[in-house]
């Protein structure tokens, strides 16, 4: 087998090949991802729905590396993954993926900028680049004047901003996102999306888990995922792909 997948464009941003996921718990195994083939291209905005239960997360977790698999492949950008082990995933995320989940986690003892800046100084940026995106993330979530705070002075809505600014630190090749409105209100729900459209116009590749269908009309794309199996894979209709007319979608929400 060949040590890459591509794509007539190129390498695949991610690429799932059947992909499955069985919990062992007190013996009974809970299948919780049922053979996924998921090919997601650079610079995609993929929305993951389905009700609760349906493997979502779990799909999720395992394209970054936090849930191990059962069985099947994990490729990212082009490169063999799901062979991995844990340091070498540590360092794929650290070059390569952003996350930001529905509960924040956060570095409480550390400033809201220090958190921002860490991934990027992890991953080798100089510490000028780190501060200089720092800046521009906190400044288009509006949170400039937070940066000295600590994330426990932060109200909820805040800190998920934080935490989206911190995923996208080290300007990963694929932010994975699992329900990060979940928690949020109306108006730190149009901040959050926001930026994730910007980002997403300047060409981020982007896995979203959302239960708002709003939210998923955002993305280029909607895998509906049904007892660990895809059920429906769409591309939304022509006029919502890229390029996007500026946050009107977003401001939708809130009409
Ligand atoms: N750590 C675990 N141990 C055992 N079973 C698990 C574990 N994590 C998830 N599951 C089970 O796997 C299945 C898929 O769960 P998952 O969290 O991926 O679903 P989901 O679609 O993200 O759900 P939700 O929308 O409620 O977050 C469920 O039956 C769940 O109970």
């Amino acid at each position: 087998m060949s040590d890459r997948v591509t794509t007539a464009t190129g390498p695949s941003a991610l690429h799932t090949v059947n992909l499955v996921k069985i919990y062992q718990t007190g013996g009974l195994p809970v299948h919780a991802v049922r053979g996924i083939d998921l090919l997601v291209e650079p610079g995609e905005f993929v929305a993951i729905m389905g009700p609760s239960g349906s493997g979502k997360s779990t799909l999720v977790h395992m394209l970054g590396g936090l849930d191990t698999r059962t069985s099947g492949e994990i490729w990212v950008d082009g490169k063999r993954a799901d062979t991995l082990n844990e340091s070498a995933w540590a360092i794929l995320r650290r070059q390569k993926i952003g996350f930001v989940f529905q509960f924040f986690n956060l570095v409480d003892n550390m400033t809201v900028a220090d958190n921002v800046e860490l991934p990027a100084l992890l991953g080798g940026a100089p510490a000028k680049h780190a501060r200089e995106r720092r800046q521009y993330l906190l400044g288009e979530l509006g949170l400039t004047d937070k940066a000295d705070a600590a994330p426990a002075q932060l109200s909820g809505g805040e800190q998920q901003r934080v935490a989206l600014a911190r995923a996208l630190a080290n300007q990963p090749q694929v932010l994975l996102a699992d329900e990060p409105t979940g928690n949020l209100d109306s108006r730190n729900t149009r901040d959050v999306l926001r930026l994730i459209g910007e980002v997403h116009r300047q060409g981020q590749t982007i896995v979203m888990v959302t239960h708002d269908a709003r939210v998923a009309g955002l993305a280029d794309r909607v895998v509906t995922l049904l007892d660990g199996q895809i059920v429906d894979d769409g591309l939304m209709a022509p006029v919502r792909r890229r390029p996007k007319s500026g946050a009107g979608d977003v401001v939708e929400l809130h009409g």
